[in-house]
């Protein structure tokens, strides 16, 4: 079942499309015939508990997986075919980075800096991810939230139109997700595309214009961006999920809608 608020208020530019999505592992079908249209400019939510599907549709829309069946384009760029070109202008942080303990702050985005196609500033960098003052610090001696904001510098690194996150604060204290939340704000700000996933309904409320709940590789709800929130008039944030804060619901209550 699907359930879809429609807009129609103001033009919706489309920067992910996502028609009859499937995916098997084997003989596993974890991604079953999903539909997602995501706009421009908007944070877009991919809600879902634990074998969800959540993850392998974050690959298949960055062209790390090939359909089993389906399209994807983003940009109106196919991420397979046109991986390369699609990179240049998108950010994926998956859940584990692959930092080097050894290497401090600085050192890392430095690296970074040297293995990207994109250009950007290291120290402007840090400072929009709230890591100036551990630039010296030893990767591993971060606190868990310090390091999910190092690998948010690679992601964001050049400034992507598209950035993507995969569950950017499971696992996080209440204060490093507030921290999160609040960057992930700014990049909308700055006119970034995101995608995020997590298995909290209040992250999605929190964040999103958008939210897409998966379940068992299907997507069981979805609700589509408020127009208040293309506006980008910092007085409708509040309106933004007016829909979903009205009638606010338990994550296990959606798992238990019939699949289509
Ligand atoms: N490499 C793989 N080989 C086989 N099955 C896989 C593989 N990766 C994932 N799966 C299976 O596909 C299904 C969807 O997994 P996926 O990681 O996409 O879910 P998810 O919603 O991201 O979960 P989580 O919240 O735990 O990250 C699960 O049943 C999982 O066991």
């Amino acid at each position: 079942m699907s359930s879809t608020t429609p807009s129609t208020h103001f033009p919706r530019e489309t920067a992910v499309d996502v028609r009859n999505l499937r995916f098997r592992y084997g003989s596993h079908e974890a991604v079953k015939g999903i539909d997602l249209s995501i706009a421009r400019g908007e944070i877009f939510a991919l809600l879902g508990t634990n074998g969800a599907g959540k993850t392998t549709t974050l690959e298949l829309i960055q062209g790390y997986r090939v359909p089993s069946e389906g399209t994807v384009t983003a940009f109106d760029l196919d991420p397979v075919k046109d991986g390369r070109a699609l990179r240049r202008r998108a950010g994926f942080m998956m859940q584990e980075a692959g930092l080097i303990p050894e290497m401090t702050v600085r050192e890392s985005l430095c690296m970074w800096r040297d293995l990207s196609s994109r250009r950007d500033d290291v120290d402007a960098t840090l400072a929009k991810v709230e890591l100036t003052h551990k630039a010296s610090t030893r990767v591993e001696a971060l606190s868990g939230g310090e390091r999910r904001r190092l690998d948010l510098a690679m992601t964001i690194w050049g400034s992507p139109e598209l950035i993507v996150l995969d569950e950017p604060t499971t696992g996080l204290d209440p204060d490093s997700r507030q921290t999160l939340w609040r960057l992930v704000r700014n990049l909308k700000e700055q006119g970034s595309t995101i995608i995020l996933t997590t298995h909290y309904l209040d992250e999605a409320q929190a964040l999103a214009d958008s939210v897409a709940m998966m379940h068992q590789g299907q997507v069981a709800v979805q609700v589509e961006d408020h127009p208040a929130a293309r506006t980008g008039a910092a007085h409708h944030r509040n309106h933004r999920c007016a829909h979903l804060r009205a009638r606010p619901r338990p994550l296990h209550r959606f798992h238990r809608l019939p699949h289509r």
